[in-house]
């Protein structure tokens, strides 16, 4: 077993214990990551979108992770983000830290290596990140704030904001097949994602030799994701995202030609009562070679409330949480994050 499969892994929705061989939520019990075909979800036929749905609540409710294929989004788009982050993190450490993210309100900008914690019983994250958010022209109240660019490299800002406003068009499609899938009208969430509570990283993983891993100190520690999901493009060919199942054990989440990997995060989780699982996954890449990855993280608009939705409330599932406003949900766990 390992440190962290012994530990508390702290979520937005309160602790979690991590035993040897259990834990004590209810995850699914899975041995693999479903894929979802999303081709029937652009059919004009709303039965063909319920169908997929369907597959998608199975997904929610038994692992909380799945891909999916057919997305739609053109590969030309996700390469070239790829290609910004290999630029960005190529940057001297003095120019990165320029736009340190602690520098700024609403956490945008460069996270240096180790500079994270997501677990708190690791010693630090062995990742390097550049967080965007939706481009507001000024500072505001919550989440809201100006994207900080690197000054020595104004190129990446196209093709990061193309790859932004992509992951927002395919983030809103996927919002409509939950609707479908919790048996609510398809634009149920319509009016609540803008694009706005989006937040999108750059993340960069040295690679971790394989004798002697410290495993307080991982690629990305044991966490759940706080928005309501998260859509990561991973770099193919290299393994590293792995994925907590019932039984205790890690189930790698490989990179597959083509797809985006979902999973749910702590806010849909609460919305839905438990019933979407936010499961908790980490990333170690002892592979040898650099590793790149693009999360996308959907939430709603800030000013909005997460109600657990009645349908998700019965006798035997009481109601567990309270409402809360998105925005102040959000920029509390950053808090405790960074
Ligand atoms: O890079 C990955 O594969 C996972 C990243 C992740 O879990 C996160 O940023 O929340
Ligand atoms: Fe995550």
């Amino acid at each position: 077993m390992t440190a962290t499969d012994a530990a508390t892994v702290v979520t937005g929705n309160g602790p979690r214990k991590i035993l040897s061989n259990s834990i004590d939520l209810k995850p699914g019990d899975f041995s693999s990551i479903p894929v979802l075909d999303l081709t029937l979800a652009f059919s004009p036929n709303v039965a063909d979108r319920k169908t997929v749905a369907s597959s998608l609540f199975d997904a929610c409710t038994r692992v909380g992770f799945f891909y999916v294929k057919n997305h739609g989004v053109p590969s030309e788009i996700i390469s070239e983000c790829f290609q910004a982050g290999r630029d960005f993190f190529e940057l001297s450490l003095e120019e990165k830290m320029k736009i340190y993210i602690k520098d700024s309100e609403n956490f945008k900008g460069y996270t240096p290596l180790l500079g994270e914690n997501t677990d708190p019983a690791g010693r630090g994250d062995l990742h390097e990140g550049f967080d965007i958010g939706y481009e507001y022209s000024k500072e505001g109240g919550k989440m809201e704030g100006v994207n900080r660019w690197p000054e020595t490299l104004p190129g990446i800002k196209a093709p990061v904001s193309t790859y932004f406003s992509e992951m927002v068009k395919l983030g809103k499609k996927l919002f409509q097949l939950f609707a479908l899938s919790l048996d609510l009208e398809e634009n149920y969430f319509d009016d609540l994602v803008s694009g706005k509570g989006g937040i999108m990283r750059l993340l960069h993983y040295p690679p971790q030799t394989k004798e002697g891993l410290d495993m307080t100190q991982l690629g990305i520690g044991a966490h759940s994701d706080y928005e309501c999901f998260t859509i990561l493009a991973q770099q193919g060919g290299v393994e590293a995202l792995q994925v907590l199942n019932k039984g205790g054990k890690w189930v790698g989440a490989t990179p597959i030609e083509g797809t985006f990997v979902v999973n749910v995060g702590d806010m849909m989780a609460r919305w839905t009562n438990d019933l979407y699982l936010s499961t908790i996954h980490r990333a170690i890449n002892r592979t040898g070679v650099r590793r790149y990855s693009v999360p996308f993280f959907f939430g709603v608009d800030y000013e909005s409330t997460i109600e657990v939705l009645e349908s998700c409330v019965s006798e035997g599932r009481p109601k567990k949480y309270e409402p809360i406003n998105a925005g102040d949900y959000i920029k509390q766990r950053l808090s405790e994050t960074y």
